[in-house]
């Protein structure tokens, strides 16, 4: 599971992020949702240790990311929202590539790139350079790299960009299934669609601050006492 406690960060004068606190169980699937600028990458971004909180707290899986960062990723897979992967080395490459920064083994790997590579339907591409991908075999490759260390927690940053319909089922579905099977999944995104399907609850972040969070079944509540748009709410709530 994954808790944010009093997480704050400036940039200068200016606060991206404002005391943020919020709490994901394991099995669910957190929509991470606000306008541009809100702080939804800058909040991932702390959470995946690529930057430093001014203040307050994250633990992953019970563990303090701050003090134990090492630990902490074990348990976490990040997708960024602009992955990057060498394009000269293969898909098959670059999985083993990150295989061995989680310490797997060959084995393990091997096993692991196999179901992979049948689930994300990655065929014959996957010994071929990472340069010759399209966008959507990229974020397959990506989501694939972070499923390998099988992480109790996943954060994704806007997993659906540029993904034909049938790479974007084939994602969702995934990380559906991984929710289900217990893993905590932090997804932002600015498809309310896409939000409404997949997330068991949703957060709105605005200047910096959590502003909203609804359940399942608050979210239908106020779908039904309006027009029954999801959209309606987060205009409403951002303006
Ligand atoms: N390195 C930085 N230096 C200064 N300001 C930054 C930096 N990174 C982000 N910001 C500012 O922090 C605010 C939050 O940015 P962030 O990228 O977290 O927003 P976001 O909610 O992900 O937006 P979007 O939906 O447009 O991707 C923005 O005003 C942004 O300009």
């Amino acid at each position: 599971m994954l808790q944010l406690k009093n997480l704050t960060k400036k940039f200068g004068d200016f606060v991206a992020v404002d005391d943020l606190s919020l709490e994901v169980k394991s099995g669910e699937f957190f929509g991470f949702l606000g306008p541009n600028g809100a702080g939804k990458t800058t909040t991932i971004k702390m959470i995946a240790g690529l930057i430093k909180p001014t203040s307050g707290k994250i633990f992953i899986c019970g563990i303090d990311a701050l003090a134990e960062p090492e630990k902490a990723k074990s348990f976490l897979a990040y997708v960024p929202d602009q992955p990057f992967i060498y394009d000269k080395l293969t898909g098959r490459e670059f999985l083993y590539f990150i295989g061995g920064l989680f310490k797997m083994k060959k084995e393990k790997i091997r096993e692991k790139v196999d179901f992979l590579v049948d689930h994300f339907e990655i065929g014959r591409w996957i010994d071929k350079r990472v340069e010759e991908y399209s966008q959507g075999m990229k974020q397959r490759v990506i989501i694939a790299s972070a499923l390998l260390h099988d992480p109790k927690v996943i954060v994704i940053d806007e997993p659906m960009v540029g993904l034909d319909p049938r790479s974007a089922r084939i994602v969702k579905d995934t990380l559906k299934q991984k929710s289900k099977e217990g893993v905590t999944i932090f997804m932002s995104t600015h498809s309310l669609d896409v939000a409404e399907e997949l997330c068991d609850t949703i957060g709105i972040i605005k200047d910096g601050k959590l502003i909203a969070q609804f359940n399942a079944s608050e979210i239908e509540e106020f779908k039904q006492s309006r027009d029954g748009k999801l959209e309606s709410l987060f205009i409403e709530l951002t303006k």
